[in-house]
């Protein structure tokens, strides 16, 4: 499994996204280290501040389906011609699950992509050996 195949899809799972408020899909797909992939997608509601980020809804169903470990993330923000790296609250959640190391690639509808590790978007995470 590639990131590129991870990225593809990620930016199928954001076809699924319920954003009727913002107008911005949203797709995230994690690779578990079983070798799965379980995606996720953002969901919208008209009380705003209940959004659930694709990153988090991605992490809610593969916690859900057993898996716990994940050795790569990918992001697709195809409404934004540029990369969209996930919000703060993401980072922090799926740095649980997640080697420092594992890398997280992120892109939008243009051709640039931004390849970085969970590490690099959570830095000086002293924290992070408490997770099991
Ligand atoms: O990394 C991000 C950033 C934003 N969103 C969602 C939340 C909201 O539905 C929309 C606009 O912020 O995009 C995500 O799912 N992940
Ligand atoms: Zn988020």
């Amino acid at each position: 499994m590639d990131l590129d195949n991870l990225f593809i899809q990620a930016r199928n799972a954001a076809e699924f996204s319920y954003s009727p408020f913002s107008k911005f899909r949203v797709g995230a797909a994690l690779l578990a280290e079983d070798g799965t992939v379980v995606t996720g997608t953002n969901v919208e509601n008209r009380s705003f501040g209940l959004t659930i980020c694709a990153e988090r809804s991605a992490v809610v169903s593969a916690v859900t389906a057993g898996k716990k470990r994940f050795v790569a993330l990918a992001i697709a923000t195809p409404d934004s011609e540029i990369p969209v790296g996930p919000c703060g609250a993401c980072r922090q959640v799926l740095s649980e699950f997640m080697e420092p190391g594992a890398p997280v690639r992120f892109g939008g509808s243009g051709p640039e992509r931004v390849t970085t590790t969970i590490g690099e978007l959570v830095p000086f995470d002293s924290l992070h050996d408490l997770a099991t």
